[in-house]
Formats: structure tokens, C-alpha cells, sequence
């Protein structure tokens, strides 16, 4: 073992002394990141500051696996988070993050993260999914069979052949382990072979022989590509893997250099490791204050953790580790080097294609997307159908038929929330794939407005069918399609609403909340509960009643209904006949100067300003969210906090 353990780290030492050499100017796209006195802050009204990462410093190079260690809590992912620009507006950062040299914002397809957690479509299998991920990444100019050669290739490298035609699973059902979903996660970032990669605790919930794989497969991607890697608690031999270590503490480094020099670093500060003991074990557990336990320093004298750790700093901040970091940082600051450009992938109609083949399949396997809800429609309309069967044409039919069509309108489109969960999920993917620059907004909204059409058409066409001919409303087939496009176009724009609300509230039960809430207030507009005329005008009538989709959609299904119906009043035995243009006018208040059609549409223009918008807030969000980062960016000296700088803990 121990033999074992010195041939791995001599093999390091090497390479670590060889990328020492390594000449600062970056060439085809390499990249060199540098982060100088890094602080992190995150406040809140009931703790006031909190100093999450400390004035650190440091560098990823080219050719190079770096690895961020330390504590659960000690900032691991804050740093990944702030050096990938990917931090929360809740946080304030200082300090400089240079890309080759420049001030370069990186986001949005500059670079390929792996989060902590992942997200995944529950319904695809792994090839699937996989696949999907190459040919909406890959470039055009590729064929289609060196995009599946790569897939199967990647898929392989990262131990996923056995697991291939499994699904993924969710909530929704079993799928493949965690650690499976792990690998995905990582293969469908390591497909384009991105030149910086982070990786959020790529090993966790992966056994150690699966952890070696995993890092081996990436370590052996370095070439050219700057990788870093925050990691739990790696093996000895994941350990090896690694070309430089960054230790953090309660967010201030410990140590940041070659991982190999590590042991060494230890054992010069007083705290060597023991014989036979995994070298990260040994420095995560001096290093944890979270359990404090005295450290035996010799036969009579203990120190806290807390000592302990405040010697480790002040030996690395006057070792020659320090002074080497903070020359070389330097060094790389100087150089003006290549601007970080986009990877190019796959066109925008070629990855709309690929998108509304993915959201289709998704949407027909996942049966709370639709079939849940055709199911429920169908059981509702038969309900309707026999609550008002064959209304008839007497003149307590105008208000069956008026309730009747209220319902369709607004309880059965208000239904369309149904589905929100599933959106949720599915905008998730899209969150995650839109920031490593896989595709657009826009080809999302155009692949989910697609695939949903199919479904959307159906669930309008046969609980609609249902309803209508039970009921026995209008004959006539041109009747029965404007009802089932007023039907349609209704949950178009209820799932529109839906996908805006999800791209401003967070939460998925804060946006079914809030979902909810707008339709009730449209809905008690739309003038069938108060008749347009009693509305109180201001915000009920203008502007709600007019903004409201439930205006447009009583219209259409009242028109509908009552142009050219004769309702027949009995009075002694005489029948006299309403017509049902009197009705529209008298009894419903509605608007007759357009027809119909031109209420629908009206519903048709609101699915695309609706879909518009959500576009607008995405992008908004694209844009805003750096914005937003840069203005809670300050300088060092803004930020208020309790803790004491590093050079004075230092001194
Ligand atoms: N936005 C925030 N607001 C308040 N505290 C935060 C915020 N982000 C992080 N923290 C705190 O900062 C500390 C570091 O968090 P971080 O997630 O970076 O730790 P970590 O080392 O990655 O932990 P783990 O290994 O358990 O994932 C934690 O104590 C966390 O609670």
C-alpha cells in the first residue's frame, strides 16, 4: 500500500514539476483563470453579514485538474459558483476574476458546469438523453453518425454502457441509481470537451472504484482544458488524479498548490500524515472544526481545531507556497491573452428540431404532462354533458347554456395548471442547458409550443366532442370547431401564463399559487359573474376586463352559441321566438360589433404575446442577473465583515 501510495505521488511530483514549466500565454482557446482577493459575503436582515469566502487567491491553468477541498460548508461551491460567474444575487462578492488576463464575463456557453444536483429528464433513458445532448451541442457541420460515435464513446468512458436503455426516473418512478445520474450529468457536459470545466462534487453518491473512473475520465480530458473540481473526501488514488489542491477552511485557504506537495506542506506546519492514512482524510480532519476535538500534539499537549487551523494559515501565508501562488497569479494577469469565445453547436432550426422531439417524446411519456388531464377533461365533459343534457331551446335554456359555456371557459382552462408540475421540471433542464450554452430561449419556446399542439388538440377535440354534442348545443360542424378552438387557444394561453409565472416565482407551489391567483382575478372580469356594464371601472373594468383572456373567450363561445339561435317563450299556449342576437345584446352585454372569429383571434395574438413575454423575461434574466452581479460587486473594503483579514491573521 504504502508502496503503492509513494509511486503515485512521485508520478504526481513529476507532473506537477512539468506543469510548473507550463508557459502563461494561452493558444487555441486554452484557458488560465485568476482570482485575487476573493471575498464573499452574504447577507441577510436577520444575521446581518456573513463572510463566506475570505480574501483568497488563486489559479487554474491549462492542462491542469484542480481540486477544491475542504469541510462540508467550508465554501467549496461558493468559490465554483463565484469563479464561474454563476453566483446568487443574494451574495456580494470583491475581488478580481481575470479569464486569460481579462475582465470577461463567463456565463452562458462560455464554459460547462456540473452542478451539485442533477437535473435530468425523468423520462428519457440515458442514451436518449445523451444523444438529444450531442446533436444539440455538436456543430452541424458534423455528421449525424460521428455525433452518436461520440455519445457512445462518452457514455462508455464514463461507465454508463450497462445503463444505457434505462430511463432516468424521478419522482414519477424508479430509474437509474443516483450515481448513474451522476454520470449522466457529467457525460453531457464532457460531449463537446469544453476548454473550462467545473464540476460541483462530481463523485458524490459513487462508490470508490466508480469515484477513480469518473476522475480518471476527466483527468485524462486535460489536455488544453482547464478543469476544476470541488470534492468531498477523494480516495488515495482520486487523490493522485489531481494536479493542484486548493484546501479551504470556513472560507479561507489552508493551502493552494500542487496537490503532490501537499503531505509535505502538512508536515513541515507540525501536522504530518500517519502512515498508511489516506492524505485527504488525514487533511479534511485537522482541518474540521464542525466536531471540535483537541489534536494531540505530541504526549501531554492538545490543541483545538481552531489552533490548529490558524497555524495551517499562517505557515502557508509564510511559506514560499503563498509567495509562488501570488507570482504566478501575477504572471498570468499580465498577459493579454485570447478572448473566451462561444463554442459553436448545433443551428437554432436544427436544435428547435431536436428540442420538439425531446419535449414531444417527454410529454407522451410523462403522464401528469397531458394524459392525466385528458383523462380528468373526459370524466368533466361527460359530467357536463349529462348535468345539461340536451338543454333544449325554452327560455331557461339561455342560462343553462350561458353556465355551461362560463365553465368550459374558465374552470376547464383553468385546469391547464394541471401540467405545471411537469413544466417545472422540464424548465429546470432548460435552466441548466440554457447557462452551459447548449441552445437558446428561443428555440425552447418554439419546441415547447410545438410539441404541446398535438396534445393540446386533443384534449380540445374529444372531452370538447363530449360536452358539445350532449349538451346539444348549435348543430353544425363549423359550431362545434370554434368551440373547440375557443377551448384550445384558452390553454394555450393558461400554459403560457403558466411558463411566465414559472420564469419570475422560484417555487413550484408559490407559482401554482400565483397562477391561480391571476386567473381568478380575469376570470371574475370577464364579465359573466358581473355583467360588463355593473363592473366598477376602475381596474375591474379598465384595464382587467379588457386584458383579461376570459373576455375573449365568453365572447367567442356566447357569439357562438346564440347568433341565429331561436329560443322559444311560451305565454298561454303561443310560442313566441327570441332571437339569440337579442340575447347576446340584452342579457350577456356583449360586444357585437365583431364577429367571433375575431375574438379568437384575439386569443390567438395573447398565446403569442404570452410566449413573448416569456421569452423577454428569460432574456431579461440573461441580461440582468450579470448586471445584478456586477453592481453587488464591490470593493474589498465595502464589505462590512466581522472576520479578520487574512494578513492579519497572518502577522
Ligand atoms: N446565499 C447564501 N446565504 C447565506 N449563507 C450562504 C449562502 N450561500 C452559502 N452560504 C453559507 O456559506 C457556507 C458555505 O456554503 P457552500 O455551499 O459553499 O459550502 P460547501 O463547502 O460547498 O459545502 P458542502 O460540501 O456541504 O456542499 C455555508 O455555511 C452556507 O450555509
Amino acid at each position: 500500500m504504502t508502496t503503492e501510495l509513494n509511486a503515485t505521488y512521485n508520478m504526481q511530483n513529476q507532473r506537477s514539476k512539468s506543469v510548473e514549466l507550463t508557459k502563461i500565454v494561452s493558444q487555441n482557446g486554452e484557458v488560465f483563470l485568476t482570482w485575487k482577493d476573493l471575498w464573499v459575503t452574504a447577507s441577510s436582515l436577520k444575521n446581518g453579514n456573513k463572510a463566506i469566502l475570505k480574501g483568497l487567491t488563486g489559479y487554474a491553468r491549462p492542462g491542469e485538474l484542480l481540486a477544491i477541498m475542504g469541510p462540508s460548508g467550508c465554501g467549496k461551491s461558493t468559490l465554483l459558483d463565484t469563479i464561474a460567474g454563476r453566483l446568487g444575487s443574494s451574495t456580494r462578492q470583491s475581488g478580481d476574476i481575470l479569464i486569460n488576463g481579462r475582465k470577461q464575463t463567463l456565463a452562458y456557453g462560455t464554459s460547462a458546469y456540473v452542478t451539485q444536483e442533477d437535473t435530468l429528464m425523468a423520462t428519457l433513458t440515458v442514451k436518449e438523453a445523451v444523444y438529444y445532448s450531442a446533436e444539440l451541442q455538436l456543430p452541424n457541420s458534423m455528421p449525424k453518425s460521428e455525433k452518436k460515435q461520440i455519445a457512445d464513446m462518452t457514455m462508455k468512458e464514463i461507465g454508463l454502457q450497462d445503463a444505457m436503455e434505462t430511463r432516468i426516473g424521478g419522482w414519477s418512478g424508479k430509474g437509474i441509481s443516483g450515481g448513474q445520474k451522476r454520470r449522466v450529468s457529467i457525460c453531457l457536459e464532457i460531449l463537446t470537451r469544453p476548454k473550462l470545466l467545473f464540476l460541483d462534487e462530481p463523485t458524490s453518491g459513487l462508490d470508490s472504484a466508480a469515484s477513480y473512473h469518473v476522475m480518471k475520465t476527466i483527468a485524462s480530458q486535460c489536455q488544453g482544458r482547464t478543469i476544476i473540481a470541488s470534492i468531498h473526501q477523494p480516495s488515495a488514488e482520486v487523490f493522485s488524479l489531481f494536479h493542484s489542491l486548493c484546501l479551504l477552511s470556513a472560507g479561507r485557504t489552508v493551502y493552494f498548490g500542487p496537490a503532490s506537495a501537499a503531505i509535505e506542506f502538512f508536515a513541515l506546519s507540525g501536522y504530518p500524515c500517519p502512515t498508511l492514512q489516506n492524505p485527504s482524510d488525514h487533511f479534511l480532519k485537522t482541518i474540521n472544526s464542525d466536531f471540535d476535538q483537541d489534536i494531540e500534539e505530541g504526549p501531554t499537549r492538545r490543541k483545538s481545531t481552531e489552533e490548529v487551523i490558524n497555524i495551517l494559515i499562517k505557515s502557508y501565508n509564510a511559506s514560499d507556497k503563498y509567495g509562488a501562488v501570488q507570482s504566478q497569479v501575477a504572471e498570468i494577469c499580465k498577459q493579454e491573452g485570447e478572448v473566451l469565445e462561444k463554442r459553436s453547436h448545433a443551428s437554432f432550426a436544427t436544435q428547435s428540431l431536436v428540442l420538439t422531439r425531446r419535449s414531444f417524446v417527454n410529454m407522451s411519456r410523462d403522464l401528469g404532462y397531458y394524459w392525466l388531464r385528458l383523462a380528468v377533461y373526459i370524466v368533466i365533459a361527460v359530467g357536463l354533458g349529462t348535468i345539461y343534457y340536451d338543454v333544449g331551446f325554452s327560455i331557461a335554456s339561455i342560462q343553462a347554456r350561458g353556465s355551461m359555456l362560463m365553465f368550459v371557459a374558465t374552470f376547464i382552462t383553468f385546469m391547464a395548471i394541471g401540467g405545471f408540475s411537469s413544466f417545472v421540471e422540464e424548465l429546470k433542464v432548460f435552466q441548466r442547458e440554457k447557462l452551459n450554452g447548449h441552445y437558446g430561449s428561443g428555440s425552447f419556446v418554439i419546441a415547447n409550443t410545438l410539441s404541446a399542439l398535438p396534445y393540446l388538440l386533443l384534449i380540445s377535440l374529444i372531452p370538447g366532442a363530449i360536452a358539445y354534442f350532449l349538451t346539444g348545443l348549435q348543430h353544425g360542424f363549423e359550431h362545434f370547431i370554434c368551440f373547440a378552438l375557443v377551448l384550445f387557444t384558452c390553454m394555450m394561453l393558461v400554459e403560457s401564463l403558466m411558463m411566465i409565472v414559472a420564469s419570475i416565482v422560484p417555487n413550484f407551489l408559490m407559482g401554482l399559487i400565483t397562477g391561480a391567483g391571476i386567473q381568478g382575478l380575469m376570470c371574475l372580469s370577464g364579465g359573466f359573474f358581473r355583467s360588463p356594464n355593473d363592473l366598477p371601472r376602475i381596474f375591474w373594468k379598465y384595464p382587467l376586463h379588457y386584458v383579461a383572456f376570459h373576455k375573449y373567450a365568453y365572447q367567442g363561445l356566447f357569439k357562438n352559441e346564440f347568433e341565429g339561435l331561436k329560443i322559444h317563450d311560451e305565454h298561454n299556449g303561443k310560442i313566441q321566438l327570441i332571437n339569440g342576437e337579442d340575447i347576446l345584446g340584452d342579457t350577456w352585454q356583449m360586444n357585437m360589433d365583431y364577429s367571433k372569429w375575431v375574438d379568437i383571434a384575439i386569443l390567438l395574438g395573447m398565446v403569442i404575446l404570452y410566449r413573448l413575454l416569456f421569452l423577454l423575461f428569460v432574456k431579461t434574466g440573461e441580461t440582468v442577473k450579470p448586471a445584478i452581479r456586477s453592481v453587488m460587486s464591490t470593493s474589498p473594503k465595502q464589505i462590512n465583515t466581522a472576520e479578520a483579514p487574512l494578513h492579519e491573521l497572518a502577522a
